[in-house]
């Protein structure tokens, strides 16, 4: 299977509005690698703030790096006209979190749906049938396509939101928390539909999200970030080696008591990115922190396969074989 995106050295700096001497720069994304295969659901995942959202609308060009690259299908993003850059958006869309946002309520959903095709100046010639085959695609009935927003629930909207994404017949897909505003229920739904549509239509996922059970449920393989930087690359079966990401996943919800485990919750403030440690950025909240952990940032290095550590002293038990006694009725 060839890559479809590939992100080299990524960086994001923002400055603050300050003064020019006395402006500060904070680092939203540093020097961010990877690649994603066609037909491969990449996750994306890390707490508030950590860089996702920047590192998804960097892959998408909404925004220029400071730093790096992102080749999408063999083209370096960066070198593409105008107009080249909006042939190729056709390829990549995003899907937001806020589905309320992200459809104007002024809008009917037959619009809103044929708005990709209106800003792309390619309408297409039966456009109530292809309304209502985007419709039928995300499990709607067609007569929606007279109703406005309000009328709509969270979880249908969500659906016009991918329906939408997906009018232009793209190859990439970012999900930049698409499920984060749904009940637990809908929630579900929305992931199996995504799951259908990725089977196919033969889409690839860059698939972001806070939440690692979840992305260890739906995902090929995942991208920790903490700080704008990634910490841990792991196959979703695989058992998490950065002390970060191994609280990251003690402190998701299992319904299981016999695998439910100790709750850690993590201590101490994350950093500020407008003043990256030397060192590494987890050193302050580590439970196995040394004096070379503040002093040197470990890169990223092997653990086999496709998994990757940047820590010095990475875990090595198995998570599932940690139990907490207690929790086993
Ligand atoms: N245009 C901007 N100017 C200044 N700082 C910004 C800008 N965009 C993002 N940031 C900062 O970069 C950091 C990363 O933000 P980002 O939205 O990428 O994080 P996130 O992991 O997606 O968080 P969340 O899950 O809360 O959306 C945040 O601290 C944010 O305040």
């Amino acid at each position: 299977m060839s890559d479809l995106l590939t992100v080299n050295g990524l960086s994001r700096r923002f400055s603050d509005g300050g003064l020019l001497r006395k402006r500060k720069t904070f680092h939203a994304v540093s020097n961010v690698s990877f690649a994603l295969k066609k037909g491969q659901i990449l996750g994306v995942v890390g707490e508030s703030g950590c860089g996702k959202s920047t590192l998804a609308r960097l892959v998408l060009r909404l925004i220029t790096p400071s730093e790096g690259q992102v080749t999408f299908d063999g083209v370096d993003m960066a070198s593409l006209s105008r107009q080249d850059m909006r042939r190729l958006r056709q390829r990549m869309q995003l899907v937001f979190q806020d589905p309320y946002s992200a459809i104007d309520p002024r809008y009917s959903i037959r619009d809103a749906l044929l708005e990709p095709f209106r800003v792309q100046g390619a309408m297409p010639r039966s456009a109530d049938e292809t309304v209502a085959s985007l419709l039928d695609m995300v499990g709607l009935n067609s007569a929606l396509a007279a109703s406005y927003p309000h009328q709509l629930s969270g979880g249908q909207k969500q659906r016009i939101g991918i329906a939408r994404a997906l009018a232009l017949n793209p190859s990439l897909v970012v999900l930049d928390e698409p499920t984060a505003s749904l009940d637990v229920s809908v929630q579900a739904q929305i992931v199996s539909l995504l799951e259908r549509l990725r089977q196919d239509l033969g889409l690839t996922y860059l698939f972001i999200s806070h939440d690692l059970g979840l992305v260890r449920y739906f995902c090929d393989q995942i991208l920790v970030m903490y700080l704008g930087r990634i910490v841990e690359v792991l196959p979703s079966t695989a058992a998490p080696k950065h002390p970060y990401t191994r609280a990251l996943l003690d402190s998701t919800f299992e319904p299981d008591p016999k695998r439910r485990r100790t709750v850690t919750r993590l201590a101490g403030e994350i950093p500020s990115g407008y003043d990256l440690p030397t060192g590494c950025a987890f050193a302050n909240r580590c439970p196995r922190v040394t004096d070379l952990c503040r002093r040197e940032l470990s890169t990223l290095w092997s653990q086999g396969g496709a998994h990757q550590v940047a820590c010095h002293h990475p875990l090595t038990a198995a998570p599932d074989a940690i139990i907490d006694e207690r929790s086993v009725a």
